[in-house]
């Protein structure tokens, strides 16, 4: 599937299996089932929730959190029960899940922190608003003071005038893997266009630079509004395209709507990652 080209698997495991990051990194090593998230449905776990959800990077490591994946499984589940709302159950917590039309989903993403040590940072931060982070020269940095926030994994958002101008396929990996994130991080250039308006380009902590990343567009998206770059409702504009971000003020949660698209459907041998294809209903296996 995708979530506005954010190339997603989704594993079906409530029938049973295992899956781990070495069946991701044998999954994502067939040309046509690459891909940036692999999202694994098991059995529920807590009463109330219609699967548990595993999320790999494409490298193999957890991923903590996936808006555009999440969509995607919104849409395989809810297509199965003909319900219009479900409740999933991931790492970092319960996300409900809507249905706004045909492949059109919205996710309570959850409470957004900002404390230093939830991002995590490796040493104390008091407002991570701007946290004290340069890449380039001493006194001319090319990217600096970028705003950090946790949405159920860890984003740091640089400002910049013009997502182009920057190369943040090679500046990505080594803020990525900077001393100051000790579990990682994905990595925005954010252009504020509009008190509305966000222009988003990402590179992702295991799996790069993708056309989409949802959980990003959150992490600008309250970040903007607690530097009042913006207000709290913003359009977020990816290589992919739009997603809706609306930070309520009544609970501080974060709603994140969007599209999701369902490219082909396969079986996959949890061994070794060989897959075959199988056509949208399911039934009958093609070479
Ligand atoms: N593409 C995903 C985010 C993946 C985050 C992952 N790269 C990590 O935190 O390790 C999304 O739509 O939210």
């Amino acid at each position: 599937m995708n979530g506005l080209g954010n190339e997603i698997v989704v594993l079906d495991l409530r029938g049973g299996g295992a899956a781990g990051g070495d069946l991701a990194r044998a999954i994502n090593a067939h040309p046509a089932t690459k891909f940036d998230q692999m999202m694994v449905i098991l059995p529920p776990r807590v009463a109330g929730t219609d699967a548990f959800v595993d999320i790999y990077n494409c490298d193999g490591t957890p991923a903590g959190a996936c808006g555009n994946g999440t969509r995607c499984l919104a849409h395989v589940l809810m297509s199965e029960t003909g319900k219009d709302a479900l409740t999933l159950h991931t790492a970092p917590g319960i996300l409900n899940a809507w249905r706004e039309g045909p492949d059109r989903y919205r996710v309570d993403m959850g409470v957004p922190r900002f404390g230093w040590d939830e991002i995590p940072l490796s040493e104390e931060f008091r407002d991570t608003r701007a946290i004290e982070l340069q890449i380039g020269p001493i006194d001319a940095p090319v990217l600096h003071s970028p705003s950090v926030a946790n949405v159920g994994n860890p984003h740091a958002i640089f400002w910049v005038d013009d997502v182009e101008a920057h190369d943040l396929g090679r500046f990505g990996p080594m803020l990525e893997h900077h001393p100051i994130f000790p579990e990682g991080a994905n990595i925005s250039l954010a252009h504020v266009t509009a008190a509305d308006a966000i222009t988003l380009k990402v590179w992702e902590r295991g799996a790069g630079l993708t056309r989409a990343c949802g959980t990003a567009a959150c992490a600008a998206t309250v970040s903007a509004a607690r530097t009042k770059r913006t207000g709290r409702a913003v359009t977020v504009t990816l290589p992919g395209g739009p997603l809706n971000i609306e930070w309520r003020e009544a609970d501080d949660h974060i709603l994140m709507t969007g599209p999701v698209e369902m490219e082909f459907s396969g079986m996959v041998d949890l061994e070794t990652g060989d897959w075959s294809r199988v056509d949208m209903a399911g039934e009958a296996a093609r070479p």
